[in-house]
């Protein structure tokens, strides 16, 4: 598709995501008009700000809760296409305010769809869908025996083990009501084609991190300490479960994949977007560390009473296939996914001793989620033969967030 005089509607374009996807429509000559909540304006404009796109978009007042202003929004742009970013976004926070989640996520999505369909507007739409509608994805006969024995259901049953990685037929189980909601998003988009002839289509991303990630995330929390800790403004990491495993890509790559959709993406569909690798959070620490300037040497438990947990030269990568896939992964990575590694809130935290001394990761119980996907790893070949490419390696990632947080006025 060629951007240059389109009109693009962002909702959430001062977001996250939504900025990065704004400032590359605008240098491609597009209208980029945002749907932004007034309360939003000014608490979210360090996006716009930091891009230098502040003035260049045009932006529209609204809230996906009222239908109306979608509507006016829609007159205002006359959309060639809508990308639906704006969200609650994070899966902790929907734990505690399930509800609002439902309200922003599903019904927003479903007011903009029907304002879509009322206005007959002649829009491509891409939904930023989740990764997380899969949920409880079964990686080995153990984990889903486990899974079983703690009284958990598993519907539908696998039909397979492992179900990695994960494609768009994988089931569906959500563990959250954030990905309840996105299931939500996602069906309603599918059947606004179906039953109106609507052209939806949905991207199911995994995990996309950079600098400016929202301070509630993971890898921002991190980079964040990494960088305190560097300039001795703490002096300790505090961090929640850091076993899970997820599909991390750039949110650059991410954003490139949404354009791809736009332009090629089938009407109804839906598109995995992700970059076929999976690490540990525990990894992500570990690789900023050593990326910061420190050489890990070892890793053990602050509670110091198992030696299984006691692992030398956790860092070296290992590059053997797993799930049948070859990717960059750490020794340590390699342990957990195949259920040989896995710490706990008993364990009181990480002690990583370094070429510098030891450095503490301490487990914060607060931080640990009631239920909690342990692996997501992305089969990404559905969109890749329609163009879409993963340019960025996870050391890309961590880099860019690192270097957001030497700057000090960014750090929190
Ligand atoms: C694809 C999906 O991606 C994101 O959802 P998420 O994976 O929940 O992202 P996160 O960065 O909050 O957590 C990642 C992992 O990190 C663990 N973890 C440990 N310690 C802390 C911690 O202290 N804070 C947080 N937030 N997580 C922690 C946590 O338990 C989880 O296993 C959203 O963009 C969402 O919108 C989306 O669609």
């Amino acid at each position: 598709m060629k951007w240059n005089g389109k009109n693009v509607l962002i909702t959430g374009a001062n977001g996250f995501v939504g900025s990065y996807l704004a400032k590359e429509l605008l240098d491609k000559g597009s209208d980029v008009y945002g749907f932004i909540r007034p309360e939003d304006m000014v608490a979210m404009e360090k996006n716009l700000i930091d891009k230098g796109i502040k003035d260049k978009l045009k932006m529209l007042e609204g809230d996906l809760g009222n239908i109306s202003s979608l509507a006016s929004a829609l007159d205002h742009s006359q959309p060639d296409v809508i990308f639906h970013l704006a969200a609650q976004s994070s899966v902790e926070f929907s734990f505690r305010r399930p509800l609002d989640t439902q309200d922003i996520n599903t019904i927003g999505t479903a007011n903009l769809l029907e304002a879509v369909r009322i206005k007959d507007i002649d829009a491509k739409i891409v939904f930023a869908g989740s990764s997380e509608v899969y949920g409880m994805v079964i990686s080995s006969p153990e984990q889903y025996q486990r899974a079983l024995d703690s009284g958990k259901t598993i519907f539908p049953e696998p039909e397979k083990i492992p179900e990695l990685p994960i494609s768009e037929s994988n089931p569906l189980r959500p563990m959250s009501p954030y990905a309840v909601s996105k299931v939500s998003g996602d069906f309603l988009m599918q059947n606004y084609h179906h039953s109106y002839g609507l052209d939806t289509v949905v991207s199911r991303a995994f995990n996309h991190e950079g600098a400016g990630r929202g301070m509630m995330f993971v890898t921002s929390i991190i980079t964040n300490q990494i960088m305190k800790l560097k300039y001795q403004e703490t002096d300790r990491i505090t961090i929640g479960n850091l076993n899970a495993c997820r599909d991390w890509s750039h949110v650059t790559d991410i954003i490139h994949g949404y354009q791809v959709l736009a332009s090629k993406g089938r009407a109804g569909e839906v598109y995995n977007q992700g970059s076929m690798r999976t690490n540990s959070v525990l990894s992500y620490i570990l690789l900023g560390l050593e990326r910061a300037g420190w050489n890990i040497n070892q890793i053990e438990t602050i509670k110091g009473d198992d030696q299984s947990k006691t692992i030398n030269n956790p860092t070296e990568l290992v590059d053997d296939p797993i799930f049948g896939v070859k990717f960059d992964k750490t020794r340590v990575d390699q342990m957990i996914l195949e259920n040989q590694l896995e710490y706990t809130i008993q364990d009181k935290g990480i002690r990583v001793n370094t070429d510098q001394g030891p450095l503490t990761i301490e487990f914060n119980p607060d931080r640990f989620r009631p239920s909690e996907i342990p692996l997501l790893l992305c089969d990404n070949q559905k969109i890749q033969k329609i163009g879409a490419r993963i340019e960025y390696s996870l050391s890309d990632v961590i880099q860019d967030q690192l270097d957001y947080f030497d700057q000090k006025e960014n750090r929190v």
